[in-house]
C-alpha cells in the first residue's frame, strides 16, 4: 500500500467493503502520458465524482480502472487482486463501465440493449424469468420501461442514456464506472440519476462518475477527484476542493464560490 498523499483519493474504511485501488497508474500513447502517477483507493459505500477539463484524462482513467486498457505503469487491484488475474466473466459481474460514446448500430430494441447487462451471468446457464425481472426493474429505475419495445437507434440522446444506464444496472455490479452519465439528460433525469448513484453507493457499492457539472458533483457526490493533464491534482470533499484558487488552476478561469442551503458549496465560472 502506498502512503496516503494529497494525490491519493482515500475513502473512509468501511467494514469488509469492496475496494478498488490503483497504484502509480500510467498510460502512454507515443511520447505523451494520458494518465500519469495516479494512485487512489475507492471503497464500497462512497459516490465519487471525477472532475477535470476536457482532455484531463478522466475517460482514460475510467478505462484503466475498468480493465478495458492495460496500464503502462502501475496496476489496478480489485479486493487486492490485480484486475488481470480475474476471469473476464467474473470481472463483468463485478464492475460495469458506462462509456461516453454509446452508439450501437444494430437495430436492437431498448429491452434487448438493457438485457445485454445479463450476459455475464449467462455463460453457463439459460436465461430465466429472474433475469427478465432484473432487466425490467432496471428499465423502471431509469424511467425507460415505456421505451422497451422501441428500436434503440431511433431513441433520443437522453432516452438512449437511460437505456444504457439500465444495461449497467441489469449487470448488478458492485462497482459502477460511469463516463459522463448525465450527458443528454434533462434536469429531472439528471437529478434522478445522481440520486440513484448515491443510493447505490449507500448500499455498499463503489460509484465513480466523470462529471462536468461541478455543482451537481458538489451536491451529490461524497468525494471528488480532480484531474488535470493526466494527473490527479487533488481529492476530497467539495468543501475542501472548491476553492477559487484550485479551480482556477485546474480549469484556467476564475470561479466564485457561493453557499447552498444544503451546506455544500456551489461555484460559478466568471467571464474574463
Ligand atoms: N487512444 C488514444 N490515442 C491518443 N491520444 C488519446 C487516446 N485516447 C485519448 N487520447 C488523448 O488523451 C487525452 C485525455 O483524453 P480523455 O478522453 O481521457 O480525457 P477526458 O478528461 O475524458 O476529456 P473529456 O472531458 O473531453 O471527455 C486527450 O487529449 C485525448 O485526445
Amino acid at each position: 500500500m502506498p502512503e496516503a498523499s494529497p494525490y491519493t483519493a482515500q475513502a473512509p474504511q468501511t467494514e469488509a467493503g469492496i475496494t478498488l485501488e490503483a497504484q502509480d497508474l500510467g498510460y502512454r500513447r507515443g511520447k505523451r502520458w494520458l494518465v500519469r502517477g495516479v494512485s487512489l483507493r475507492l471503497e464500497g459505500g462512497q459516490f465519487w465524482a471525477l472532475l477535470g477539463p476536457n482532455g484531463a484524462g478522466k475517460t482514460t482513467l475510467l478505462r484503466l480502472l475498468s480493465g478495458e486498457i492495460p496500464p503502462d505503469t502501475g496496476q489496478v487491484t480489485l479486493d487486492r487482486k490485480p484486475l488481470g488475474q480475474y476471469r473476464a466473466s467474473e470481472l463483468a459481474r463485478t464492475r460495469a463501465f458506462l462509456p461516453q460514446q454509446r452508439d450501437l448500430a444494430f437495430p436492437f430494441s431498448a429491452y434487448e440493449v438493457a438485457f445485454l447487462g445479463r450476459m455475464p451471468y449467462l455463460e453457463d446457464r439459460a436465461e430465466t424469468a429472474a433475469d427478465h425481472q432484473v432487466v425490467q426493474q432496471a428499465l423502471e429505475r431509469t424511467d425507460a420501461l415505456a421505451l422497451a419495445e422501441e428500436l434503440y437507434p431511433s431513441l433520443s440522446g437522453g432516452e438512449k442514456a437511460r437505456v444504457d444506464l439500465a444495461r449497467v444496472l441489469a449487470q448488478q455490479p458492485k462497482i459502477l464506472l460511469l463516463d459522463e452519465p448525465t450527458n443528454h439528460l434533462d434536469p429531472r433525469h439528471q437529478l434522478e440519476l445522481l440520486e440513484h448513484c448515491r443510493e447505490l453507493a449507500r448500499s455498499g457499492r463503489i460509484v465513480l462518475a466523470a462529471l462536468h457539472d461541478l455543482n451537481l458533483a458538489s451536491l451529490f457526490a461524497d468525494r471528488l477527484l480532480l484531474m488535470k493533464d493526466g494527473q490527479a491534482v487533488a481529492s476530497g470533499t467539495a468543501e475542501e476542493l472548491f476553492t477559487p484558487e484550485l479551480l482556477e488552476r485546474v480549469y484556467g478561469l476564475p470561479f466564485q464560490r457561493y453557499p447552498h442551503p444544503s451546506g455544500r458549496p456551489v461555484v460559478l465560472p466568471q467571464a474574463t
